[in-house]
């Protein structure tokens, strides 16, 4: 039995920093990992797809006349895109696991972590054979893997998930996916782009269902542009191989039935906690109904000494938020500080071009809570610098509790909208007003300095 002083399971966007800190502050730590140091976020998320998002964007500006550059013919070298994403992922990946084995007090260890008993666990190690490891303190950073919906027949065709999808070959010459959100929504444009006909299934009313209904409708209307066929409402009730190989799926729309085959299907259907492995039985660990690992404020699991953070916990899935988990952890342990997650700012930004960029309340959620509120919108093709660009398209919003003249919410469907979000969160945690940003001086023309006419829009209103 090895013994440590802290044993962090999977090497993701929070266990990596924590086990590296930890080891820092003196405490002999084991950080266990199946699989690739920097977990989904560098090997099969983030990095990845961002990556390929912005090859997508250079086909389609090639396409694009209405700039006055007329690019006569251009070509999609698929290998060559995915060539340039495995070096940025091998890149982050390697020099991840560099940090961490040259990280004193701190072992890696490559292999399947399951718990034996309340702080001991066994590891099948990815060389061979298996190893006992013990600790009083335990961080379980595991995350999530793709869910798969109970669809008839599903299991006879061979579909791809954002993780398999990441090593074809060839650009699909169709494909079908099932999800119309962040996995979805931002594979469906890059694969367009790069010349598949696509359609997205989504069983919902709409595609992106947790948004206001002004953002999916713009997103809907811009994919479509783009030929991107979108079926919302439409529950997919069979899966068949035909004889030249492509995929069949029955779908039922109210009460009719349609069938559409494609070459590919990816399966965008959401995702769901890496529990089932870790032998939680063992521990005092619990799980909710779809098992996630139940935590308090401060990530603490129902058993003492055993934490939970990223995307195995309920929540938020985000890069950043599991960042964010590591420090609350590592500093109420190590600094004695009392943070918490309640409360605290979740930004985020799904990239499809344009993106959507997100924090706070949406309008939709003001309203179900009934609060006093003011409401700014502004369309991008008011936006001076859009114009220049010739990127017009979405809007920005910004929800505005009506007494206070604080921002509540902020959305920006537009060009670079990650980023101008991020100006309306820092005025946000600032307690910057409506009325300061409205007659603030940003610099001419970014597009941040339209955010002086999206709260004059609200003098205008
Ligand atoms: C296609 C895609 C695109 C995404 N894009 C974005 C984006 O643009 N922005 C954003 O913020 N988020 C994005 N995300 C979400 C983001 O990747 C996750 O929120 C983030 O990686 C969560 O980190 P984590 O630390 O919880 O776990 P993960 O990064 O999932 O790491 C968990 C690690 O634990 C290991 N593990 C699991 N079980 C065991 C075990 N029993 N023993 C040992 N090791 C184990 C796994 O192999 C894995 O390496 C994307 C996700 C996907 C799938
Ligand atoms: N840019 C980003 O930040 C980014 C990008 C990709 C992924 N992610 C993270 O990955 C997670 C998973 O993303 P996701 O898009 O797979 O999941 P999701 O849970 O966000 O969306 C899944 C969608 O699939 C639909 N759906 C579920 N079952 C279906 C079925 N049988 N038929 C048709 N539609 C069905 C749901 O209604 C939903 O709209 C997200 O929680 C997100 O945090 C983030």
């Amino acid at each position: 039995m090895k013994i440590y002083d802290a044993i962090v399971i999977g090497s993701g966007q929070a266990g990596t920093p924590l086990a590296k800190k930890l080891a820092k502050a003196g405490k002999k730590t084991a950080l266990i990992e199946k699989r690739f140091v920097g977990g989904t976020c560098v090997n099969d998320g983030c990095t990845p797809t961002k990556t390929l998002v912005a090859s997508a964007r250079a086909a389609f500006m090639a396409k694009r006349k209405d700039l006055g550059i007329d690019v006569s013919a251009y070509k999609v070298d698929f290998p060559a895109i995915m060539q340039r994403k495995n070096d940025i992922v091998e890149k982050s990946r390697d020099g991840g696991q560099k940090g961490l084995e040259e990280t004193e007090n701190l072992d890696l260890v490559f292999g399947d972590a399951s718990f034996t008993g309340k702080k001991t666990l066994t590891v099948k190690l990815n060389a061979g054979g298996e190893e006992e490891f013990s600790a009083e303190l335990i961080f379980i950073d595991t995350g999530a893997k793709t869910s798969i919906p109970k669809i008839e027949g599903l299991e006879t065709v061979s579909y791809l998930t954002s993780t398999t999808i990441l090593d074809l070959k060839e650009v699909p010459e169709s494909m079908i996916i099932i999800g119309g959100n962040y996995i979805g929504l931002e594979f469906g444009q890059m694969f367009s782009r790069f010349g598949s006909k696509i359609t997205i299934l989504e069983k919902g009313k709409t595609i992106m269902s947790r948004e206001d209904a002004d953002v999916s409708e713009a997103v809907t209307q811009f994919l479509t542009e783009e030929g991107i066929n979108i079926i919302c409402g439409a529950e997919t009730t069979k899966a068949e191989k035909t004889a030249d190989g492509k995929i069949t799926l029955t779908i039922k729309k109210e009460d009719n039935q349609q069938q559409i085959t494609a070459s590919h299907l990816l399966i965008a259907a959401g995702r769901s906690p890496q529990t089932e492995a870790l032998n939680l039985e063992q521990t005092g660990v619990e799980v909710d109904e779809k098992g996630y690992i139940k935590v308090n404020d401060k990530l603490e699991t129902t058993a003492a000494g055993i934490y939970a953070l990223g995307d195995v916990k309920p929540g938020p899935a985000f890069t950043h938020i599991a960042y964010n988990d590591h420090l609350i952890v590592l500093k109420n342990l190590l600094e004695n500080a009392d943070l918490s997650i309640k409360g605290r700012p979740v930004p985020y930004c799904m990239f499809t071009d344009p993106q959507l960029g997100r924090i706070g309340l949406s309008e939709n959620e003001v309203r179900k809570q009934g609060l006093d509120i003011k409401v700014a919108k502004l369309q991008m093709q008011h936006v001076a610098r859009a114009n220049e660009i010739n990127e017009k398209k979405g809007f920005m919003k910004a929800v505005v509790d009506a007494k206070t003249d604080q921002i509540l919410g902020a959305t920006v469907l537009g060009y670079e909208g990650g980023e101008v979000m991020a100006v309306l969160q820092m005025a946000m945690q600032g307690k910057i007003t409506a009325h300061q940003l409205r007659e603030n001086i940003f610099a001419h023309p970014t597009l941040s300095e339209s955010i002086n006419n999206l709260f004059m829009s609200i003098e205008e209103a």
